[in-house]
């Protein structure tokens, strides 16, 4: 499995939280990464965690003002989240920051909100996609549970398009449980963000999240 913590932009120690899911790791049977914000892409990445960024933009260099470039995330990072439920972007652009993020070398993870848009990111060819139901987001309320059907319609939904793409849940995963029941639905990852940042004890919620893997 793989557990891809997003920090968004809570207020959190981002390099405490990526030196403990570093160590966790470690001795975990599981991928961690941690997806801080982009000023703080370098420091995550120095504690050895896999490093993903939030989003990058689909343009490259140029009169772009306040765009996140692929080629300077990929001097830190291994990965982007793109088209997040905070942060969507159109069909084009998804499309042109998937091939900007790999032309840069950066796996990438394409978030969508229903089984008819993982079918249509995952047409795009990115590495994962990631099915997020926007209700139960924050909520501590597990897609895994509350919504079942969410998470088995986005892996057929992505396996009739495109079988090598892996499919992740998210949206309220707090518990090992929790990613014991999403693998139990086949998907190869969860994507979670409050139970880890905003956990008064983040090292004791990773361990916790990948105990019985
Ligand atoms: O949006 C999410 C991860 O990107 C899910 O957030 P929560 O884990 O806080 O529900």
């Amino acid at each position: 499995m793989f557990v891809l913590v997003n920090l968004k932009a809570y207020d959190c120690d981002a390099v405490a939280i990526a030196e403990a899911a570093a160590e966790v790791a470690t001795d975990a049977d599981a991928r961690i990464a941690v997806a801080p914000q982009a000023v703080d892409l370098a420091a995550v990445a120095e504690t050895g965690v896999e490093t993903f960024a939030q989003h990058v933009s689909p343009n490259g260099h140029g009169s772009h003002t306040g765009s996140t470039l692929a080629d300077a995330v990929a001097q830190y990072a291994d990965g982007t989240l793109l088209n997040h439920s905070e942060r969507r972007l159109r069909l084009a652009d998804i499309d042109a920051s998937i091939e900007a993020a790999h032309d840069a070398g950066l796996e990438t993870v394409v978030c969508a909100n229903n089984p008819e848009q993982i079918a249509a990111v995952t047409a795009l060819g990115p590495d994962a996609v990631a099915v997020e139901p926007p209700e139960l987001i924050g909520t501590g309320v597990s897609v895994a549970s509350a919504d079942p059907d969410i998470v088995e319609g986005a892996v057929a939904a992505a396996g009739d398009v495109d079988p090598s793409v892996d499919v992740f849940c998210g949206a309220g995963i707090s518990t090992g449980d929790d990613v014991l029941a999403a693998r139990d639905l086949d998907a190869r990852g969860v994507l979670l963000a409050s139970g880890v940042a905003k956990a008064d004890d983040p090292r004791a919620a990773l361990e916790a999240l990948v105990a019985g893997l």
